[in-house]
Protein backbone atom coordinates (compact mmCIF):
# COMPACT_ATOMS: atom_id res chain seq x y z
CA UNK A 1 0.00 0.00 0.00
CA UNK A 2 1.23 3.65 -1.01
CA UNK A 3 1.41 5.77 1.56
CA UNK A 4 -1.34 7.96 -0.22
CA UNK A 5 -4.21 5.54 0.28
CA UNK A 6 -3.78 5.56 4.09
CA UNK A 7 -3.86 9.27 4.03
CA UNK A 8 -7.10 9.65 2.02
CA UNK A 9 -9.05 7.87 4.66
CA UNK A 10 -12.68 8.51 4.16
CA UNK A 11 -14.62 6.46 1.24
CA UNK A 12 -14.92 9.78 -0.63
CA UNK A 13 -11.52 9.69 -2.21
CA UNK A 14 -11.77 5.69 -3.45
CA UNK A 15 -12.63 5.78 -7.32
CA UNK A 16 -16.12 4.71 -8.23
CA UNK A 17 -16.62 1.38 -10.59
CA UNK A 18 -19.99 -0.13 -11.62
CA UNK A 19 -18.62 -3.63 -12.36
CA UNK A 20 -19.14 -5.86 -15.43
CA UNK A 21 -22.33 -8.09 -15.19
CA UNK A 22 -20.41 -11.53 -14.20
CA UNK A 23 -18.65 -9.59 -11.84
CA UNK A 24 -21.36 -7.89 -10.65
CA UNK A 25 -23.18 -11.25 -10.04
CA UNK A 26 -20.13 -12.29 -8.39
CA UNK A 27 -19.92 -9.26 -6.03
CA UNK A 28 -23.87 -9.83 -5.16
CA UNK A 29 -23.10 -13.15 -4.01
CA UNK A 30 -20.20 -12.53 -2.02
CA UNK A 31 -22.12 -10.39 -0.19
CA UNK A 32 -25.20 -12.13 0.45
CA UNK A 33 -22.75 -14.94 1.84
CA UNK A 34 -24.08 -17.34 -1.22
CA UNK A 35 -20.12 -17.75 -2.06
CA UNK A 36 -17.62 -18.92 1.14
CA UNK A 37 -15.35 -16.01 -0.21
CA UNK A 38 -14.63 -12.58 1.19
CA UNK A 39 -13.90 -11.15 -2.15
CA UNK A 40 -12.05 -11.24 -5.59
CA UNK A 41 -9.08 -13.48 -6.15
CA UNK A 42 -5.57 -12.67 -6.83
CA UNK A 43 -4.02 -14.08 -10.02
CA UNK A 44 -2.69 -17.08 -8.51
CA UNK A 45 -5.87 -18.16 -7.14
CA UNK A 46 -7.76 -17.55 -10.02
CA UNK A 47 -5.12 -19.73 -12.46
CA UNK A 48 -5.29 -22.23 -9.85
CA UNK A 49 -9.37 -22.47 -10.06
CA UNK A 50 -8.94 -22.50 -13.50
CA UNK A 51 -6.86 -24.92 -13.66
CA UNK A 52 -7.46 -27.67 -11.20
CA UNK A 53 -10.87 -26.28 -9.85
CA UNK A 54 -9.39 -25.58 -6.43
CA UNK A 55 -7.60 -22.61 -4.51
CA UNK A 56 -4.45 -22.90 -3.88
CA UNK A 57 -4.46 -23.96 -0.64
CA UNK A 58 -7.09 -26.72 -1.54
CA UNK A 59 -10.24 -25.77 -1.30
CA UNK A 60 -12.09 -27.54 -3.98
CA UNK A 61 -13.71 -23.92 -5.91
CA UNK A 62 -15.36 -23.89 -9.56
CA UNK A 63 -14.70 -20.68 -10.99
CA UNK A 64 -12.22 -18.03 -11.04
CA UNK A 65 -14.29 -14.86 -8.99
CA UNK A 66 -12.05 -11.85 -10.21
CA UNK A 67 -12.51 -8.22 -10.90
CA UNK A 68 -11.86 -6.95 -14.72
CA UNK A 69 -10.90 -3.11 -14.29
CA UNK A 70 -10.31 -0.59 -16.67
CA UNK A 71 -6.98 1.02 -17.67
CA UNK A 72 -7.54 3.77 -15.70
CA UNK A 73 -8.20 2.15 -12.16
CA UNK A 74 -5.44 -0.80 -12.77
CA UNK A 75 -3.52 1.79 -10.01
CA UNK A 76 -6.14 1.40 -7.49
CA UNK A 77 -5.74 0.91 -3.26
CA UNK A 78 -9.14 0.88 -2.29
CA UNK A 79 -12.43 1.09 -4.75
CA UNK A 80 -16.50 2.03 -3.82
CA UNK A 81 -17.98 -0.82 -6.89
CA UNK A 82 -21.76 0.48 -7.36
CA UNK A 83 -24.70 -1.29 -9.30
CA UNK A 84 -25.39 -0.19 -12.89
CA UNK A 85 -27.12 3.37 -11.34
CA UNK A 86 -23.85 3.74 -9.70
CA UNK A 87 -25.21 3.42 -5.78
CA UNK A 88 -22.62 1.76 -4.12
CA UNK A 89 -22.70 -1.51 -2.94
CA UNK A 90 -19.48 -2.39 -1.50
CA UNK A 91 -16.11 -1.32 -0.93
CA UNK A 92 -13.15 -3.31 -2.49
CA UNK A 93 -9.43 -2.82 -0.45
CA UNK A 94 -7.20 -3.79 -2.94
CA UNK A 95 -4.67 -6.37 -1.87
CA UNK A 96 -3.13 -7.31 -5.41
CA UNK A 97 -3.18 -5.58 -9.09
CA UNK A 98 -2.35 -8.16 -11.68
CA UNK A 99 -2.82 -8.58 -15.28
CA UNK A 100 -5.00 -11.46 -16.90
CA UNK A 101 -3.68 -12.14 -20.47
CA UNK A 102 -2.13 -14.98 -22.35
CA UNK A 103 1.31 -16.42 -21.02
CA UNK A 104 2.71 -18.91 -22.73
CA UNK A 105 3.99 -20.10 -18.93
CA UNK A 106 0.50 -21.21 -18.59
CA UNK A 107 -0.35 -22.91 -21.86
CA UNK A 108 -4.14 -23.20 -23.16
CA UNK A 109 -5.73 -23.85 -19.49
CA UNK A 110 -4.60 -20.06 -18.79
CA UNK A 111 -6.35 -17.53 -18.18
CA UNK A 112 -8.01 -16.41 -21.15
CA UNK A 113 -9.30 -12.83 -20.67
CA UNK A 114 -7.17 -9.85 -20.98
CA UNK A 115 -6.74 -6.80 -18.71
CA UNK A 116 -6.45 -5.43 -15.53
CA UNK A 117 -7.98 -7.29 -13.04
CA UNK A 118 -8.31 -6.25 -8.89
CA UNK A 119 -7.99 -8.54 -6.02
CA UNK A 120 -9.11 -8.13 -2.68
CA UNK A 121 -11.85 -8.02 0.31
CA UNK A 122 -15.06 -6.49 -0.36
CA UNK A 123 -17.03 -4.82 2.70
CA UNK A 124 -20.37 -4.62 2.19
CA UNK A 125 -21.77 -0.78 1.89
CA UNK A 126 -25.01 -0.59 1.65
CA UNK A 127 -28.26 -2.97 0.27
CA UNK A 128 -28.48 -3.08 -3.46
CA UNK A 129 -32.13 -1.46 -5.05
CA UNK A 130 -31.46 -1.47 -8.33
CA UNK A 131 -33.08 -4.63 -11.18
CA UNK A 132 -35.47 -6.49 -10.49
CA UNK A 133 -36.91 -9.15 -8.01
CA UNK A 134 -35.49 -7.58 -5.00
CA UNK A 135 -38.28 -9.05 -2.63
CA UNK A 136 -37.17 -12.55 -3.86
CA UNK A 137 -33.36 -12.16 -3.65
CA UNK A 138 -32.66 -13.21 -0.17
CA UNK A 139 -29.93 -14.01 1.52
CA UNK A 140 -28.89 -17.71 2.43
CA UNK A 141 -29.18 -16.35 6.12
CA UNK A 142 -32.55 -14.85 5.93
CA UNK A 143 -34.10 -18.25 4.16
CA UNK A 144 -32.16 -20.30 7.24
CA UNK A 145 -33.50 -17.89 9.38
CA UNK A 146 -36.88 -18.60 8.01
CA UNK A 147 -37.00 -22.45 7.74
CA UNK A 148 -36.05 -22.10 11.65
CA UNK A 149 -39.27 -19.88 12.50
CA UNK A 150 -41.34 -22.44 10.24
CA UNK A 151 -39.61 -25.46 12.49
CA UNK A 152 -38.22 -26.62 9.14
CA UNK A 153 -34.93 -26.37 10.00
CA UNK A 154 -33.98 -30.20 10.15
CA UNK A 155 -35.89 -31.55 7.26
CA UNK A 156 -33.66 -31.95 4.18
CA UNK A 157 -33.77 -29.81 1.21
CA UNK A 158 -34.06 -30.61 -2.48
CA UNK A 159 -32.69 -27.32 -4.25
CA UNK A 160 -33.99 -27.39 -8.31
CA UNK A 161 -31.50 -24.21 -9.50
CA UNK A 162 -34.07 -22.66 -12.30
CA UNK A 163 -32.92 -20.78 -15.20
CA UNK A 164 -35.97 -21.74 -17.57
CA UNK A 165 -39.47 -23.06 -17.35
CA UNK A 166 -40.92 -25.74 -15.53
CA UNK A 167 -42.80 -27.79 -17.71
CA UNK A 168 -44.47 -30.53 -16.74
CA UNK A 169 -41.32 -33.23 -17.40
CA UNK A 170 -39.12 -30.79 -15.12
CA UNK A 171 -41.88 -30.95 -12.66
CA UNK A 172 -41.84 -34.84 -12.58
CA UNK A 173 -38.38 -34.52 -12.55
CA UNK A 174 -38.92 -32.65 -9.84
CA UNK A 175 -41.30 -34.26 -7.63
CA UNK A 176 -39.77 -37.40 -7.96
CA UNK A 177 -36.65 -36.24 -6.57
CA UNK A 178 -38.93 -34.62 -3.86
CA UNK A 179 -40.25 -37.49 -2.55
CA UNK A 180 -36.96 -40.26 -3.01
CA UNK A 181 -35.28 -37.46 -0.68
CA UNK A 182 -38.00 -37.23 2.01
CA UNK A 183 -38.50 -40.81 2.41
CA UNK A 184 -40.90 -41.58 4.76
CA UNK A 185 -40.68 -37.89 6.29
CA UNK A 186 -40.42 -34.48 4.54
CA UNK A 187 -38.18 -32.83 2.20
CA UNK A 188 -38.57 -28.64 1.07
CA UNK A 189 -37.85 -27.96 -2.21
CA UNK A 190 -36.20 -24.68 -2.61
CA UNK A 191 -36.23 -23.63 -6.34
CA UNK A 192 -33.15 -20.74 -6.90
CA UNK A 193 -34.79 -19.06 -9.58
CA UNK A 194 -31.52 -17.82 -11.63
CA UNK A 195 -32.30 -14.41 -13.82
CA UNK A 196 -30.44 -11.67 -15.35
CA UNK A 197 -29.70 -9.14 -12.57
CA UNK A 198 -31.87 -6.39 -14.80
CA UNK A 199 -34.90 -8.08 -15.31
CA UNK A 200 -37.68 -10.34 -13.52
CA UNK A 201 -36.86 -12.90 -16.86
CA UNK A 202 -38.26 -16.28 -16.73
CA UNK A 203 -39.35 -15.75 -12.73
CA UNK A 204 -42.85 -15.21 -13.66
CA UNK A 205 -43.10 -18.06 -15.55
CA UNK A 206 -40.93 -20.07 -12.86
CA UNK A 207 -42.93 -18.48 -10.19
CA UNK A 208 -46.25 -20.26 -11.47
CA UNK A 209 -45.65 -23.74 -11.09
CA UNK A 210 -46.02 -23.37 -7.09
CA UNK A 211 -48.62 -24.78 -6.61
CA UNK A 212 -47.70 -27.75 -8.64
CA UNK A 213 -45.11 -28.66 -6.18
CA UNK A 214 -45.53 -30.59 -3.21
CA UNK A 215 -45.26 -28.13 0.14
CA UNK A 216 -43.09 -27.35 1.61
CA UNK A 217 -41.81 -25.30 -1.58
CA UNK A 218 -40.12 -21.83 -1.21
CA UNK A 219 -38.52 -19.47 -4.15
CA UNK A 220 -35.91 -17.21 -4.04
CA UNK A 221 -33.87 -15.67 -7.01
CA UNK A 222 -30.56 -15.15 -7.73
CA UNK A 223 -27.99 -14.39 -10.25
CA UNK A 224 -25.48 -17.01 -11.27
CA UNK A 225 -22.92 -15.44 -13.54
CA UNK A 226 -22.94 -16.94 -17.19
CA UNK A 227 -19.81 -16.87 -17.67
CA UNK A 228 -16.21 -15.77 -16.69
CA UNK A 229 -13.44 -12.83 -17.93
CA UNK A 230 -10.75 -15.66 -17.19
CA UNK A 231 -12.42 -18.19 -19.86
CA UNK A 232 -14.39 -17.18 -23.69
CA UNK A 233 -17.72 -17.73 -23.60
CA UNK A 234 -20.13 -20.05 -20.67
CA UNK A 235 -19.16 -21.77 -18.20
CA UNK A 236 -18.19 -25.55 -18.99
CA UNK A 237 -21.49 -27.06 -17.86
CA UNK A 238 -19.57 -29.16 -15.03
CA UNK A 239 -18.09 -26.04 -13.34
CA UNK A 240 -21.55 -24.11 -14.01
CA UNK A 241 -23.11 -27.17 -11.92
CA UNK A 242 -20.39 -27.00 -9.20
CA UNK A 243 -21.25 -23.32 -8.73
CA UNK A 244 -24.81 -23.63 -8.26
CA UNK A 245 -24.07 -26.84 -5.89
CA UNK A 246 -22.17 -23.92 -3.73
CA UNK A 247 -24.86 -21.58 -3.81
CA UNK A 248 -27.60 -24.18 -3.19
CA UNK A 249 -25.13 -25.36 -0.13
CA UNK A 250 -25.24 -21.99 1.28
CA UNK A 251 -29.17 -21.94 1.31
CA UNK A 252 -28.95 -25.16 3.06
CA UNK A 253 -29.24 -27.99 0.06
CA UNK A 254 -28.77 -31.44 0.81
CA UNK A 255 -29.12 -32.38 -2.92
CA UNK A 256 -29.16 -30.13 -5.98
CA UNK A 257 -31.14 -31.22 -8.88
CA UNK A 258 -30.59 -29.63 -12.24
CA UNK A 259 -34.08 -29.77 -14.25
CA UNK A 260 -34.27 -30.25 -17.54
CA UNK A 261 -29.93 -30.09 -17.83
CA UNK A 262 -29.01 -30.31 -21.13
CA UNK A 263 -25.74 -32.17 -20.37
CA UNK A 264 -24.51 -35.14 -18.84
CA UNK A 265 -26.55 -38.05 -18.45
CA UNK A 266 -29.77 -38.26 -16.64
CA UNK A 267 -29.72 -39.65 -12.91
CA UNK A 268 -26.00 -38.91 -12.99
CA UNK A 269 -24.34 -37.63 -9.99
CA UNK A 270 -21.86 -35.26 -10.38
CA UNK A 271 -19.29 -35.01 -7.22
CA UNK A 272 -16.86 -32.56 -6.15
CA UNK A 273 -19.67 -29.97 -4.53
CA UNK A 274 -20.29 -29.47 -0.96
CA UNK A 275 -23.37 -31.55 -1.95
CA UNK A 276 -24.24 -33.56 -4.62
CA UNK A 277 -25.56 -32.25 -8.11
CA UNK A 278 -28.08 -34.63 -9.95
CA UNK A 279 -29.03 -34.57 -13.41
CA UNK A 280 -32.65 -36.15 -13.22
CA UNK A 281 -33.90 -38.92 -14.33
CA UNK A 282 -35.88 -38.75 -17.74
CA UNK A 283 -39.13 -38.85 -18.23
CA UNK A 284 -41.56 -39.25 -20.97
CA UNK A 285 -45.44 -38.38 -22.06
CA UNK A 286 -47.11 -41.90 -23.14
CA UNK A 287 -49.55 -41.29 -25.75
CA UNK A 288 -51.20 -44.22 -25.21
CA UNK A 289 -51.39 -44.50 -21.99
CA UNK A 290 -51.93 -40.14 -22.01
CA UNK A 291 -49.56 -39.71 -18.56
CA UNK A 292 -45.83 -38.94 -17.99
CA UNK A 293 -43.97 -42.09 -16.81
CA UNK A 294 -40.06 -42.38 -16.53
CA UNK A 295 -38.29 -42.43 -19.60
CA UNK A 296 -37.78 -46.47 -19.28
CA UNK A 297 -41.03 -47.41 -19.06
CA UNK A 298 -42.63 -45.95 -21.98
CA UNK A 299 -42.35 -47.91 -25.12
CA UNK A 300 -40.39 -45.49 -27.94
CA UNK A 301 -43.01 -46.01 -29.96
CA UNK A 302 -45.15 -44.41 -27.62
CA UNK A 303 -43.15 -41.36 -26.30
CA UNK A 304 -44.18 -37.98 -27.66
CA UNK A 305 -41.21 -35.97 -28.78
CA UNK A 306 -40.24 -33.06 -26.80
CA UNK A 307 -40.54 -30.13 -28.47
CA UNK A 308 -37.12 -28.66 -27.81
CA UNK A 309 -36.44 -24.68 -26.45
CA UNK A 310 -36.45 -23.22 -30.02
CA UNK A 311 -39.88 -24.68 -30.82
CA UNK A 312 -41.57 -24.15 -28.56
CA UNK A 313 -40.25 -20.27 -28.97
CA UNK A 314 -41.62 -20.55 -32.26
CA UNK A 315 -44.66 -21.53 -31.36
CA UNK A 316 -45.38 -18.60 -28.95
CA UNK A 317 -43.36 -16.60 -31.91
CA UNK A 318 -46.61 -17.39 -33.85
CA UNK A 319 -49.21 -17.20 -31.12
CA UNK A 320 -50.35 -20.64 -30.77
CA UNK A 321 -51.00 -22.84 -27.82
CA UNK A 322 -48.66 -25.11 -26.01
CA UNK A 323 -49.32 -28.54 -26.36
CA UNK A 324 -51.60 -29.11 -22.86
CA UNK A 325 -49.30 -32.49 -21.97
CA UNK A 326 -46.32 -30.52 -22.38
CA UNK A 327 -46.69 -27.40 -20.55
CA UNK A 328 -49.48 -27.10 -17.21
CA UNK A 329 -51.44 -24.07 -18.11
CA UNK A 330 -50.62 -21.85 -15.80
CA UNK A 331 -46.86 -22.19 -16.73
CA UNK A 332 -48.00 -21.85 -20.54
CA UNK A 333 -50.29 -18.68 -19.73
CA UNK A 334 -47.11 -16.69 -18.00
CA UNK A 335 -45.15 -17.93 -20.98
CA UNK A 336 -47.56 -16.64 -23.24
CA UNK A 337 -47.24 -13.15 -21.36
CA UNK A 338 -43.64 -12.73 -21.30
CA UNK A 339 -43.42 -14.10 -25.35
CA UNK A 340 -46.45 -12.86 -26.96
CA UNK A 341 -46.83 -13.25 -30.64
CA UNK A 342 -44.21 -11.72 -33.02
CA UNK A 343 -47.57 -9.37 -34.22
CA UNK A 344 -47.72 -8.01 -30.54
CA UNK A 345 -43.88 -7.74 -29.80
CA UNK A 346 -41.57 -4.95 -29.86
CA UNK A 347 -39.07 -5.20 -33.16
CA UNK A 348 -36.46 -3.28 -35.08
CA UNK A 349 -35.69 -3.81 -38.05
CA UNK A 350 -31.57 -1.94 -38.48
CA UNK A 351 -30.60 -1.59 -42.00
CA UNK A 352 -27.13 -1.56 -42.92
CA UNK A 353 -25.36 -0.73 -45.60
CA UNK A 354 -22.79 1.25 -47.73
CA UNK A 355 -23.96 5.45 -48.10
CA UNK A 356 -26.07 5.43 -51.18
CA UNK A 357 -26.84 1.69 -51.16
CA UNK A 358 -30.67 2.47 -50.32
CA UNK A 359 -31.25 1.75 -46.86
CA UNK A 360 -32.97 5.52 -46.26
CA UNK A 361 -35.07 4.71 -49.65
CA UNK A 362 -35.78 1.04 -48.56
CA UNK A 363 -36.11 1.99 -44.89
CA UNK A 364 -38.82 4.60 -45.62
CA UNK A 365 -41.78 2.59 -48.04
CA UNK A 366 -41.20 -0.63 -45.48
CA UNK A 367 -42.21 1.82 -42.22
CA UNK A 368 -44.99 2.24 -44.55
CA UNK A 369 -45.98 -0.70 -44.92
CA UNK A 370 -45.37 -1.82 -41.44
CA UNK A 371 -47.58 1.48 -41.13
CA UNK A 372 -50.42 0.88 -42.68
CA UNK A 373 -50.33 -2.86 -41.08
CA UNK A 374 -51.46 -0.93 -37.94
CA UNK A 375 -48.46 -1.13 -35.91
CA UNK A 376 -46.56 1.95 -34.07
CA UNK A 377 -43.65 2.63 -35.44
CA UNK A 378 -40.99 5.65 -35.29
CA UNK A 379 -37.90 5.82 -38.39
CA UNK A 380 -34.72 6.43 -36.86
CA UNK A 381 -34.00 7.90 -39.95
CA UNK A 382 -30.32 8.57 -40.48
CA UNK A 383 -29.74 12.22 -41.08
CA UNK A 384 -32.36 13.00 -38.37
CA UNK A 385 -30.27 11.01 -36.09
CA UNK A 386 -27.18 13.03 -36.97
CA UNK A 387 -29.26 16.12 -36.72
CA UNK A 388 -30.26 15.94 -33.53
CA UNK A 389 -29.77 12.69 -31.17
CA UNK A 390 -26.12 12.66 -32.48
CA UNK A 391 -25.25 16.36 -33.18
CA UNK A 392 -21.89 16.88 -32.86
CA UNK A 393 -20.41 13.63 -33.77
CA UNK A 394 -17.75 13.13 -36.27
CA UNK A 395 -17.32 9.93 -38.61
CA UNK A 396 -14.11 8.45 -36.34
CA UNK A 397 -15.04 5.18 -34.98
CA UNK A 398 -15.85 6.08 -31.39
CA UNK A 399 -17.96 8.83 -32.95
CA UNK A 400 -19.69 6.25 -34.59
CA UNK A 401 -19.72 3.53 -32.35
CA UNK A 402 -21.41 5.93 -30.10
CA UNK A 403 -24.16 6.75 -33.01
CA UNK A 404 -24.65 3.46 -33.17
CA UNK A 405 -25.71 2.72 -29.53
CA UNK A 406 -27.30 5.69 -29.16
CA UNK A 407 -29.59 4.41 -32.32
CA UNK A 408 -29.77 1.32 -30.46
CA UNK A 409 -30.50 2.36 -27.06
CA UNK A 410 -33.57 4.41 -28.23
CA UNK A 411 -34.49 1.40 -30.83
CA UNK A 412 -34.66 -0.52 -27.78
CA UNK A 413 -36.40 1.34 -25.77
CA UNK A 414 -39.14 1.79 -28.64
CA UNK A 415 -39.17 -2.38 -29.03
CA UNK A 416 -39.64 -2.58 -25.23
CA UNK A 417 -43.03 -0.81 -25.08
CA UNK A 418 -44.17 -2.85 -28.05
CA UNK A 419 -43.78 -0.28 -31.17
CA UNK A 420 -41.98 -0.73 -33.97
CA UNK A 421 -38.18 1.27 -34.40
CA UNK A 422 -36.77 1.30 -38.15
CA UNK A 423 -33.51 2.16 -38.60
CA UNK A 424 -31.01 3.09 -41.45
CA UNK A 425 -27.02 3.96 -40.42
CA UNK A 426 -24.30 2.83 -42.07
CA UNK A 427 -23.23 0.93 -38.52
CA UNK A 428 -20.04 0.06 -40.28
CA UNK A 429 -18.69 -2.40 -37.34
CA UNK A 430 -19.86 -5.72 -36.71
CA UNK A 431 -19.19 -5.45 -32.78
CA UNK A 432 -21.00 -2.43 -32.84
CA UNK A 433 -24.29 -3.82 -34.71
CA UNK A 434 -23.47 -7.08 -32.30
CA UNK A 435 -24.18 -4.70 -29.13
CA UNK A 436 -26.99 -3.08 -30.30
CA UNK A 437 -28.79 -6.45 -31.38
CA UNK A 438 -28.09 -8.04 -27.72
CA UNK A 439 -29.17 -4.79 -26.27
CA UNK A 440 -32.69 -4.81 -27.95
CA UNK A 441 -33.40 -8.78 -28.25
CA UNK A 442 -32.99 -8.07 -23.84
CA UNK A 443 -36.73 -6.10 -24.99
CA UNK A 444 -38.09 -8.26 -28.52
CA UNK A 445 -37.04 -8.93 -31.66
CA UNK A 446 -33.97 -7.75 -33.68
CA UNK A 447 -34.30 -7.87 -37.65
CA UNK A 448 -30.57 -7.42 -39.59
CA UNK A 449 -31.18 -6.50 -42.89
CA UNK A 450 -28.12 -5.71 -44.76
CA UNK A 451 -28.69 -3.84 -48.24
CA UNK A 452 -25.59 -5.53 -49.86
CA UNK A 453 -25.83 -2.76 -53.04
CA UNK A 454 -21.73 -3.43 -54.54
CA UNK A 455 -19.71 -0.54 -53.65
CA UNK A 456 -19.28 0.48 -57.81
CA UNK A 457 -23.18 0.81 -57.89
CA UNK A 458 -22.94 3.31 -54.81
CA UNK A 459 -20.37 5.45 -56.02
CA UNK A 460 -21.89 5.61 -59.69
CA UNK A 461 -25.36 6.54 -57.73
CA UNK A 462 -22.94 9.47 -55.78
CA UNK A 463 -26.70 10.76 -54.82
CA UNK A 464 -24.66 13.91 -52.73
CA UNK A 465 -21.98 13.93 -54.44
CA UNK A 466 -19.87 12.55 -51.09
CA UNK A 467 -17.79 9.63 -53.54
CA UNK A 468 -16.68 12.28 -55.59
CA UNK A 469 -15.70 14.30 -52.73
CA UNK A 470 -14.22 11.13 -50.80
CA UNK A 471 -12.47 10.52 -53.60
CA UNK A 472 -10.78 13.90 -54.15
CA UNK A 473 -10.04 13.50 -50.30
CA UNK A 474 -12.02 16.17 -49.13
CA UNK A 475 -13.69 14.00 -46.72
CA UNK A 476 -11.34 11.77 -44.64
CA UNK A 477 -12.83 8.36 -43.55
CA UNK A 478 -15.30 7.94 -45.65
CA UNK A 479 -17.21 4.32 -45.66
CA UNK A 480 -16.14 2.01 -48.69
CA UNK A 481 -13.27 4.26 -49.88
CA UNK A 482 -10.94 5.60 -46.33
CA UNK A 483 -12.63 4.19 -43.60
CA UNK A 484 -13.92 0.22 -43.58
CA UNK A 485 -17.57 -1.60 -43.98
CA UNK A 486 -17.43 -5.16 -42.11
CA UNK A 487 -20.25 -6.84 -44.07
CA UNK A 488 -22.59 -8.46 -41.57
CA UNK A 489 -22.17 -12.35 -41.19
CA UNK A 490 -25.51 -12.51 -39.25
CA UNK A 491 -28.12 -10.34 -41.35
CA UNK A 492 -31.39 -11.57 -41.07
CA UNK A 493 -31.82 -10.91 -44.66
CA UNK A 494 -29.61 -9.70 -47.66
CA UNK A 495 -31.28 -7.22 -50.14
CA UNK A 496 -29.65 -6.05 -53.60
CA UNK A 497 -30.92 -2.86 -55.13
CA UNK A 498 -28.40 -2.93 -58.12
CA UNK A 499 -30.76 -5.47 -59.92
CA UNK A 500 -34.72 -4.19 -58.66
CA UNK A 501 -36.58 -0.98 -58.63
CA UNK A 502 -37.28 0.44 -55.04
CA UNK A 503 -40.83 -1.23 -54.72
CA UNK A 504 -39.31 -4.61 -55.46
CA UNK A 505 -37.02 -3.77 -52.75
CA UNK A 506 -39.33 -2.72 -49.96
CA UNK A 507 -41.64 -5.42 -50.62
CA UNK A 508 -39.05 -7.91 -50.25
CA UNK A 509 -38.50 -6.70 -46.35
CA UNK A 510 -42.12 -6.28 -45.77
CA UNK A 511 -42.63 -10.42 -47.10
CA UNK A 512 -39.53 -11.53 -44.54
CA UNK A 513 -41.44 -9.46 -41.91
CA UNK A 514 -44.82 -11.12 -42.91
CA UNK A 515 -42.93 -14.50 -43.58
CA UNK A 516 -41.50 -14.12 -40.03
CA UNK A 517 -44.68 -13.52 -38.14
CA UNK A 518 -43.82 -9.54 -37.49
CA UNK A 519 -46.82 -9.07 -39.73
CA UNK A 520 -50.06 -9.79 -40.56
CA UNK A 521 -49.67 -12.70 -43.20
CA UNK A 522 -52.63 -10.81 -45.31
CA UNK A 523 -51.88 -7.21 -45.50
CA UNK A 524 -54.22 -4.42 -45.07
N1 LIG B 1 -16.88 9.97 -43.59
C1 LIG B 1 -18.13 9.57 -43.84
N2 LIG B 1 -18.40 8.26 -43.99
C2 LIG B 1 -19.65 7.86 -44.24
N3 LIG B 1 -20.70 8.68 -44.38
C3 LIG B 1 -20.49 10.01 -44.24
C4 LIG B 1 -19.20 10.51 -43.97
N4 LIG B 1 -19.28 11.84 -43.87
C5 LIG B 1 -20.56 12.19 -44.07
N5 LIG B 1 -21.31 11.08 -44.30
C6 LIG B 1 -22.77 11.10 -44.48
O1 LIG B 1 -23.29 10.62 -43.25
C7 LIG B 1 -24.18 9.54 -43.47
C8 LIG B 1 -23.80 8.33 -42.61
O2 LIG B 1 -24.12 8.59 -41.31
P1 LIG B 1 -24.41 7.39 -40.35
O3 LIG B 1 -24.84 7.99 -39.05
O4 LIG B 1 -25.35 6.45 -40.97
O5 LIG B 1 -22.97 6.70 -40.23
S1 LIG B 1 -22.42 5.68 -39.14
O6 LIG B 1 -23.41 4.62 -39.05
O7 LIG B 1 -22.29 6.42 -37.88
O8 LIG B 1 -21.15 5.19 -39.63
C9 LIG B 1 -24.09 9.14 -44.91
O9 LIG B 1 -25.41 9.14 -45.33
P2 LIG B 1 -26.09 7.93 -46.14
O10 LIG B 1 -25.67 8.18 -47.52
O11 LIG B 1 -27.56 8.12 -45.92
O12 LIG B 1 -25.61 6.62 -45.61
C10 LIG B 1 -23.27 10.23 -45.59
O13 LIG B 1 -24.11 11.00 -46.37
N1 LIG C 1 -33.90 -1.29 -55.40
C1 LIG C 1 -33.54 -0.13 -54.85
N2 LIG C 1 -33.67 0.06 -53.53
C2 LIG C 1 -33.27 1.22 -52.94
N3 LIG C 1 -32.75 2.26 -53.60
C3 LIG C 1 -32.59 2.13 -54.94
C4 LIG C 1 -32.96 0.94 -55.60
N4 LIG C 1 -32.69 1.09 -56.89
C5 LIG C 1 -32.16 2.33 -57.02
N5 LIG C 1 -32.11 2.97 -55.86
C6 LIG C 1 -31.63 4.34 -55.64
O1 LIG C 1 -30.46 4.32 -54.82
C7 LIG C 1 -30.39 5.50 -54.04
C8 LIG C 1 -30.20 5.08 -52.61
O2 LIG C 1 -30.05 6.22 -51.78
P1 LIG C 1 -30.38 6.20 -50.24
O3 LIG C 1 -31.63 5.47 -49.98
O4 LIG C 1 -30.27 7.60 -49.74
O5 LIG C 1 -29.16 5.33 -49.70
P2 LIG C 1 -28.52 5.30 -48.26
O6 LIG C 1 -29.58 5.69 -47.28
O7 LIG C 1 -28.08 3.89 -48.08
O8 LIG C 1 -27.37 6.25 -48.29
C9 LIG C 1 -31.70 6.26 -54.29
O9 LIG C 1 -31.46 7.27 -55.22
C10 LIG C 1 -32.60 5.21 -54.87
O10 LIG C 1 -33.59 5.75 -55.72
Amino acid sequence: MSDDSDRSGGRAAAPVFAPDPVSLAHLELILSGAYPLSGFMTREEAASVAKHGRLPDGTAWPVPVTLPVPDELADAERLVLTDPEGAPLAELAVSERWWSGPDPAEGAAGPAGHGHRLAGEVRFLQPAVYGALRPLRLAPGEVRAQRELAGDAEIPVLAVVADRPLHHRELHQVRAAAAELAGSGRAEILVIVDVPVESAGIAPVVLAAEPLLPAPVRFVAATLPRGSAEGAGALPPDRADLLRAHVAHAYGATLVLVAGASGGASGETLSGGPVPVVRPAEWAYDTEAGQWRRAEEVAPAHAAPLPDAAEVEELLARGRPLPSWFTPARVAAELARLRPPRTERGLTVFFTGLSGSGKSTIARGVAEGIRRSGRTLSLLDGDVVRRLLSAGLTFSRADRDLNIRRIGYVAAEITRHGGVAVCAPIAPYAATRAEVRAMVEETGDFFLVHVATPLEVCEARDRKGLYAKARAGEIPEFTGISDPYEEPADADLVVTTEDRTVEESVAEVLAALRAGGWLPADPS
